[in-house]
């Protein structure tokens, strides 16, 4: 069942439209992702999502609600990040977290989230005096603590170092597993294809395609390259001759064939045939970066 619904949103600032026709659908307990590069319209469409913005166009619908005319009552199914600037410098974490759970009716323990989140040895600190990184989980905490229907994750692990980012991605992962709906926002291909079970790639304010990470890679090219270096003399028409290979190039002293299919078993079959061993052999096949390419003609980051 649809818990948010997005139809035809569109967002002009001036004469700029920054989100224009954007649609989409999530289902509850999904990971959805927004995936697009800077000022493509992400933090707006999200923006309205949460009710912060209001649209020029467009239907929005979460959890059955209006965000602008519902504000009041989708604050308790709502989870939002906050931006840096909205608490007070001198602020401790243990008030911050105390005062967000004051404003739900039905908070979790927010002594166990600081806990999972790493944050318990920081309790005391006041916020201008936390990392970039202990700020980043404080805001994750803020956005849960409410116990919401639905987070709404802005840019979750910018500047995080990678193991920070790989323990914010397994709380969510944890955070998905009690039934949490998530709208999560990107710009990291890593994070979008190990967290999202379905992303909306959005590009200068449009929407250019919504699909599983996996889907978006076929939806552009299911091709698979093997490179190997062959232990002896091969004549190249063996490996055309195999109905799953396209292509057999040659790059200095490896050999490099594209095809589809079972390419591996069709390759390592007809090497054994021949008595010939392929060493360094390595599969590359098209990834999420590759399909963004494809289908905005560029690469996300610049
Ligand atoms: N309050 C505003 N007034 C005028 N223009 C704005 C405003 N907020 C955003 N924009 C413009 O609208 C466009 C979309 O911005 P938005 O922040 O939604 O993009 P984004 O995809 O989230 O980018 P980023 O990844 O850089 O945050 C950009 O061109 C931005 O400059």
């Amino acid at each position: 069942m649809a818990i948010i619904q997005v139809d035809n949103l569109v967002k002009r600032y001036g004469d700029h439209t920054a989100v224009d026709g954007v649609g989409f659908t999530v289902d509850e307990g999904e990971i959805f992702g927004i995936l697009g590069p800077n000022g493509a319209g992400k933090t707006t469409t999200v923006e309205c999502v949460e009710g912060l913005r209001t649209p020029d166009d467009g239907v929005i619908r979460v959890c059955g609600l209006d965000p602008r005319r519902d504000e009041a009552d989708l604050r308790q199914v709502l989870g939002a990040q906050l931006q840096e600037s909205e608490l007070p410098d001198k602020l401790r974490v243990d008030e911050a977290l105390e005062l967000y759970s004051s404003f739900y009716r039905a908070p979790v323990d927010w002594r166990e989230l600081a806990d999972t989140l790493n944050l318990t040895d920081k309790l005391g600190t006041r916020f201008k005096q936390l990392s970039g990184g202990q700020k980043q989980r404080l805001s994750i905490a803020l956005a849960l603590v409410g116990d919401p229907r639905v987070a709404v994750l802005d840019e979750l692990t910018t500047g995080l170092d990678p193991q920070a980012r790989r323990d914010v991605w397994d709380l969510i992962e944890r955070v998905r597993a009690r039934g949490v709906t998530i709208l999560l926002v990107t710009h990291f291909m890593e994070e979008a294809e190990r967290l999202c079970d379905r992303l909306a790639v959005i590009d200068a304010g449009r929407l250019v395609a919504i699909d599983t990470p996996a889907g978006l890679v076929a939806k552009v090219d299911d091709r698979q390259r093997i490179r190997f270096r062959p232990s002896g003399p091969l004549d190249h028409a063996v490996l055309t001759a195999l109905p799953e290979v396209t292509a057999v190039e040659r790059a200095g002293s490896q050999l490099v064939v594209t095809g589809t299919g079972n390419l591996l078993l069709a390759i390592t079959t007809v090497l054994a045939r021949e008595h010939v061993i392929a060493a360094d052999l390595r599969v590359e096949q098209t990834t999420l970066d590759d399909a963004f390419v494809a289908l905005t003609g560029r690469p996300i980051e610049p």
